[in-house]
This record gives structure tokens, C-alpha cells and sequence, in this order.
């Protein structure tokens, strides 16, 4: 059995610059993986199938699951026989705005590529990703990254300051297509991604926090109250900065010191299922 990590992320700074002719909206957005990650388990099997295991039984165990599309993707188009087992230990909160599918996606992209034997690059792979998802291109590559067009043109940018995340996912699921469908795009309050790109580059974690900023976030609010006082929670038990990650509902606190996360965790538990602190983790080869 191989197993491949697959990370989530958050969003730093997501902008929406227009939606094109087919349907998707044209993006600008600051990502960054998190020490929180799923476990793919890849094995190879005789036969021609694809079958997906996980204890979880939110996750789809047929061509639903985005990394059932990944292994497919690649039997179809490198012709190959055997079949493959792909178990996934999920950690990752599911439809969240933490790209735990997408991620999936790629881990298996990436074992299956060593397993049969592909020889194909990142570059290569990531390609093939933006078939299945426009954050399954992010994924193939983890760190820190400036994503462009739908989401699938990656600028590989430095970490960011080290600091704790708290991550609150409230107990509801949100629709991708649906918040991006209840935009107004004539009234949006874009974030300032240049100021988010240089503070990351002097390592200025106050100006990073001051930086932060997704316009998705009005339309999640809207549809989903109970993120808006997660939000007033986390403010008020001291995080630095506040926002939601991609679509939602997720949102996460960037905060400088330990006691003060400890203290935000708790002061959450009582509001919201599930709460975690984790770390960045802005550098790629620190993935493995
Ligand atoms: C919002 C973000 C931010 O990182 O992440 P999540 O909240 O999903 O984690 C991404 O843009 C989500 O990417 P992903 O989840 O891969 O989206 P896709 O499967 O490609 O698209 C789902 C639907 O979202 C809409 N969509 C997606 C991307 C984009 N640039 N414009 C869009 O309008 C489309 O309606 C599409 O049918
Ligand atoms: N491997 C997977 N893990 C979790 N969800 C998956 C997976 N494959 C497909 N899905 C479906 O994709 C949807 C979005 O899931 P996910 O990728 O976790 O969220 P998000 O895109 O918000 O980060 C879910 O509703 C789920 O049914």
C-alpha cells in the first residue's frame, strides 16, 4: 500500500474579478496549505476496477469522489489494465472551503503516477488536475501559492509568516457553484492582494493579518448566519485576524502565540462541533 498526504488549505486572500462566458468566475486568491491532512491509501489491484474505502460515510464512495475522477482520469488516458483500491482516512473537514476533495484528487494524481510508473511532471499533472477541479491544480502543488484564471494558474510565492491557525467548521455544508452564483459582482469589496503578496514578502505577520480578505464571504454570511458569529467569537476571544476559507463555511483565526490559541479553541468549543488548532504549512517541501 502507498499512502499519500493530502492537505488542506485556506484561502488568505480571495478576489473575483468577472465571470467569463463558461460560467466560471475569474479569480485572484492567496492560498496556503495547513498542517490538517487527509490519507490516501493506494493499492493496486488485478482487475479493471476502481473502488473507494472510508470510514466516513459523508464521503462518496463512487465517481462522485474527485479522487475516484483522478484514477479514472489516468486509466483512460494512459490505457492502463489494473484496477486500484484508494482508501481515504479523512481528516479534512468535508465541503468546508478547505479543498479536502480537491486535495484528494491530487495525492492520488500524484501516487498513482509513481505506481504506474507515468514518469509525469508536476507541471504534467496538474493539467490533468484542472479536469477534474480548479483547486485540484493548487493542490498538485501545495504551499503558497497566487492562483489565477478559475483557480487552475499557480504563482508560487514564499511561506508566510509561521503562526497558529484555529480552524471552526459550524455543522452545515456549503454549495461551491451556489456562493459563487449568489455573487454581486457590481458591488464587491475587493481584498488587497498586492498588500497580502508583500507583507508575506517582508514577513510582516501584523501586515498580513491586516490583509486578509475573500468576497465570497458576504454571500456565505447571508446564507448561513451562524459563520457570522463564529466570526464575532473568534474576534472576540482574541485571534488576530478572522476570515472564511474559500467558499465556507469554514473560518479560521490567525493567531502569534499558544496561550492565546488554547484559549480561542475553548472559548469555541461550546459554539461549534468542530475546532481545531493546527500550523501553517507555506512551504512545499515540507509536504512529504
Ligand atoms: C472557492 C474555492 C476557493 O479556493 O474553493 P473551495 O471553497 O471549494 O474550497 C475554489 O474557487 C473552488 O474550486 P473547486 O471547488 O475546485 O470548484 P470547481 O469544482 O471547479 O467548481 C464548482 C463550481 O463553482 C463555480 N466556480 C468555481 C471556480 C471558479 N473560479 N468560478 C466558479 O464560478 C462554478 O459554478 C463551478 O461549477
Ligand atoms: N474525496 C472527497 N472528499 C470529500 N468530499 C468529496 C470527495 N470527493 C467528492 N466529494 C464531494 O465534493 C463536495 C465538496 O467537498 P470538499 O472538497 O470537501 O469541499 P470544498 O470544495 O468546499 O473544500 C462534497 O459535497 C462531497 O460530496
Amino acid at each position: 500500500m502507498l499512502y499519500v498526504k493530502a492537505p488542506a488549505k485556506i484561502n488568505l486572500t480571495l478576489d473575483v474579478l468577472n465571470k467569463r462566458p463558461d460560467g466560471y468566475h475569474e479569480v485572484e486568491m492567496i492560498m496556503t496549505t495547513v498542517d490538517l491532512a487527509d490519507r490516501i491509501g493506494l493499492e493496486l489491484r488485478e482487475d479493471d476496477a476502481i473502488h473507494i474505502y472510508s470510514s466516513n460515510n459523508f464521503v462518496p464512495n463512487d465517481h462522485r469522489n474527485l479522487a475516484y475522477q483522478a484514477a479514472a482520469i489516468l486509466k483512460e488516458r494512459f490505457k492502463i489494465q489494473e484496477g486500484v483500491n484508494i482508501t481515504i482516512d479523512k481528516q479534512v473537514p468535508i465541503a468546508a472551503g478547505l479543498a479536502g476533495g480537491s486535495s484528494d484528487a491530487a495525492a492520488t494524481l500524484k501516487g498513482l503516477n509513481d505506481l504506474w510508473n507515468l514518469q509525469l511532471t508536476l507541471d504534467e499533472i496538474a493539467e490533468i488536475g484542472s479536469e477534474i477541479g480548479s483547486d485540484v491544480p493548487y493542490c498538485v502543488y501545495g504551499g503558497t501559492a497566487i492562483a489565477r484564471g478559475r483557480g487552475e494558474k499557480i504563482e508560487h510565492i514564499e511561506a508566510p509568516p509561521n503562526c497558529w491557525v484555529v480552524l471552526a467548521k459550524p455543522s452545515i455544508g456549503v454549495s461551491t457553484g451556489s456562493v459563487y452564483g449568489g455573487l454581486q459582482l457590481d458591488s464587491i469589496e475587493h481584498p488587497d492582494t498586492q498588500r497580502m503578496r508583500d507583507a508575506i514578502a517582508k514577513g510582516s505577520y501584523e501586515e498580513m493579518c491586516a490583509s486578509v480578505g475573500n468576497v465570497l464571504e458576504s454571500v456565505t454570511l447571508k446564507l448561513h448566519p451562524e459563520v457570522s458569529s463564529i466570526k464575532e467569537q473568534m474576534k472576540r476571544f482574541g485571534a488576530d485576524a478572522v476570515l472564511m476559507s474559500g467558499s465556507g463555511p469554514t473560518v479560521f483565526g490567525l493567531v502569534s502565540n499558544e496561550t492565546r490559541t488554547t484559549r480561542i479553541v475553548n472559548g469555541l468549543r461550546g459554539f461549534c462541533d468542530e475546532v481545531y488548532a493546527i500550523r501553517m504549512l507555506g512551504e512545499r517541501e515540507l509536504l512529504d
